[in-house]
């Protein structure tokens, strides 16, 4: 290639090491250099203003709009996300064209070995309304602390005791190499983000020969899983700040999905599972819930 592809990311360092793994995958697949690709980092506002909670600096497309600028305005070949932090519609001129195989799906606890174990009380860090919900569901007794900040500021916050404990996605800790800190919470007690542990390429919807490249190097069992998580969200009208948990598997051709969805203070839950071919599972799934949802989690789905 005479001009390198440009790999356009946020700067976290979790942002950073995706971005370079998406360069290593797709010189491996082409049989380039990794000179043939360049990692540039854009800023954006969710990573500038870091002291406030999501919703109060105007929650929705925080991590993606400088992106998506440069993707459009043509700065970038590509841009790289955590699937879990992509708006549930994305503007038509753009392009989900590859998600990577997914990593560990689970969130792990830190500071203590499980929920069960937590001392009465005790302080969970944390500004993910699913994260909150889901643990005063568990255990009414804890309270939420807001904890925002990337992966190595949100641990140094437990070190300096701003919270008693606090929970992170483990694929982002496996990508950091600290897989070594907390403990996995099993998905039986506790279901992911929609998307969480996917890495997804956008490309411009027009960009024909960026669209086949990155095709590569998609994993379509996880593409299709997610797909269908997201289809869920925008059947319920949410997005990644929803208190709503969702997992889709696909086994022997058959794509199975559960999800939960809260009140915001976590008093209230439905929880629901549904199988079949294709993505309609997620729409099927997120009118069975909301059918069944209790007033207080209905509220909050606009339902
Ligand atoms: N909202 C931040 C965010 N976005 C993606 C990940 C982890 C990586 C992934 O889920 O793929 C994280 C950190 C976390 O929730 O612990």
């Amino acid at each position: 290639m005479d001009t390198p592809f440009r790999i356009g990311t946020r700067g976290s360092p979790l942002a950073l090491t995706q971005a370079n793994m998406v360069r290593a995958l797709l010189a491996e697949a082409t049989g380039g250099e990794p000179g043939d690709f360049a990692i540039v980092p854009i800023r954006t506002t969710g990573d500038r203003v870091q002291d406030r909670p999501l919703a109060e600096i105007g929650g929705k497309a925080l991590w993606t709009k400088e992106l998506d600028r440069a993707l459009l305005e043509g700065e970038i070949d590509c841009a790289v996300h955590s699937m879990k932090d992509v708006e549930t519609h994305r503007p038509p001129a753009i392009a989900i064209a590859a998600i990577l195989e997914r990593a560990d799906v689970r969130d792990r606890l830190l500071g203590a070995v499980s929920i069960d174990a937590l001392p009465h009380g005790a302080r969970i860090g944390t500004s993910s309304p699913r994260r909150a919900a889901q643990m005063r569901h568990l255990r009414p007794d804890l309270a939420i602390v807001p904890f925002r900040g990337n992966v190595d500021t949100r641990i140094a916050r437990l070190s300096a005791n701003e919270a008693d404990a606090t929970l992170l996605a483990a694929a982002g800790l496996e990508r950091l190499g600290r897989d070594d800190v907390g403990n996995a919470i099993p998905l039986e007690q506790m279901l992911p983000a929609p998307a969480q542990g996917a890495i997804g390429i956008e490309v411009r919807a027009d960009d024909a020969a960026a669209r086949a490249l990155v095709a590569r190097i998609d994993h379509a069992v996880t593409h299709a899983c997610v797909m269908a998580e997201r289809a869920l969200l925008a059947a319920l009208d949410a997005d990644c700040h929803s208190p709503v948990a969702a997992l889709a598997r696909i086994a022997d051709g058959r794509l199975t999905m559960r999800a939960e969805l809260f009140s915001e203070d976590g008093a209230a839950h439905v929880a629901g599972e549904a199988s079949g071919d294709d993505v309609t599972v997620a729409t099927r799934l997120a009118q069975d819930l909301l059918a069944r949802a209790p007033a207080a989690v209905r509220a909050r789905f606009g339902g």
